[in-house]
């Protein structure tokens, strides 16, 4: 009998979080159904699958819900064996990798982005400060590891999807990228590759909405 391999993936299209999984599918050569959800009327398959947290991404492997993004880029790698390794082998070398994604996320980098987005004035510069200096400990961090053109994988996938939007913001915003020199050309360089340019294809329609929802939140703040 055929072995049963039902992929389904849950996602916003304008996360990073979904972003960095399509990635590990893309680099494995994974087939998948995936289906767009809307992060303001979610689906019933959500509160199925993810009743805890009831984020995005969600992947369902043959009716098993995996979620969480890092959790879920670890699972295609030891599933799908065939493709490229997403994590290296080397026990010191996947520790650090997996400390940097962890930094990344527990230092709420994205989400501080999509304040910076939302606000202005004082408390807008107190978020920027903020998410510079991350971006700083972050640089200095990961500047040896800066990406290894043969060997694409896991902290490529989550520094390209945070700093997508980043460069996305800035562009809303009208900043430049001066201040955060190493991750924009790791970004830059991640960019040239075939993955990633169809994964974040939509990436200039990412500018426009952001741009619509900096002038919701900067209306609806104006009028309380
Ligand atoms: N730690 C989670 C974060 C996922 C997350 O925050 N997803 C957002 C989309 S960017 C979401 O589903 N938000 C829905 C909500 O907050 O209700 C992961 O890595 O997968």
């Amino acid at each position: 009998m055929e072995k049963q391999n039902k992929v389904l993936l849950l996602g916003i299209w304008a996360s990073p979080y979904t972003k960095r999984v399509e990635l590990a599918f893309k680099l494995k050569g994974v087939t998948y159904e995936y289906v767009e959800e809307d992060m303001f009327n979610k689906s019933p398959l959500v509160f199925k699958y993810n009743p805890i947290h009831q984020r995005l991404p969600i992947l369902v492997h043959n009716g098993n819900p995996i979620v969480e993004s890092l959790v879920i880029i670890e699972y295609i790698d030891e599933t799908w064996k065939n493709g490229p390794p997403i994590l290296p082998a080397d026990p010191y070398k996947k520790r650090q990798l997996r400390f940097w994604a962890t930094f990344i996320h527990q230092s709420q980098l994205f989400e501080t982005m999509v304040k910076v987005l939302k606000s202005d004035g004082e408390e807008q510069e107190k978020d920027i400060n903020k998410m510079l200096e991350t971006i700083k400990v972050l640089e200095e961090g990961v500047k040896d590891i800066f990406p290894d053109d043969n060997n694409v994988g896991y902290l490529d996938f989550v520094i390209c999807s945070v700093f997508s939007f980043h460069v996305a913001m800035e562009e809303v915003l009208g900043v430049d990228s001066e201040k955060t020199p190493l991750l924009h050309s790791w970004v830059t360089k991640l960019n040239h590759l075939a993955l990633v340019k169809e994964t974040m294809a939509l990436n200039h329609k990412l500018v426009e909405v952001l741009k619509v929802v900096r002038q919701k939140a900067l209306k609806a703040a104006s009028a309380t």
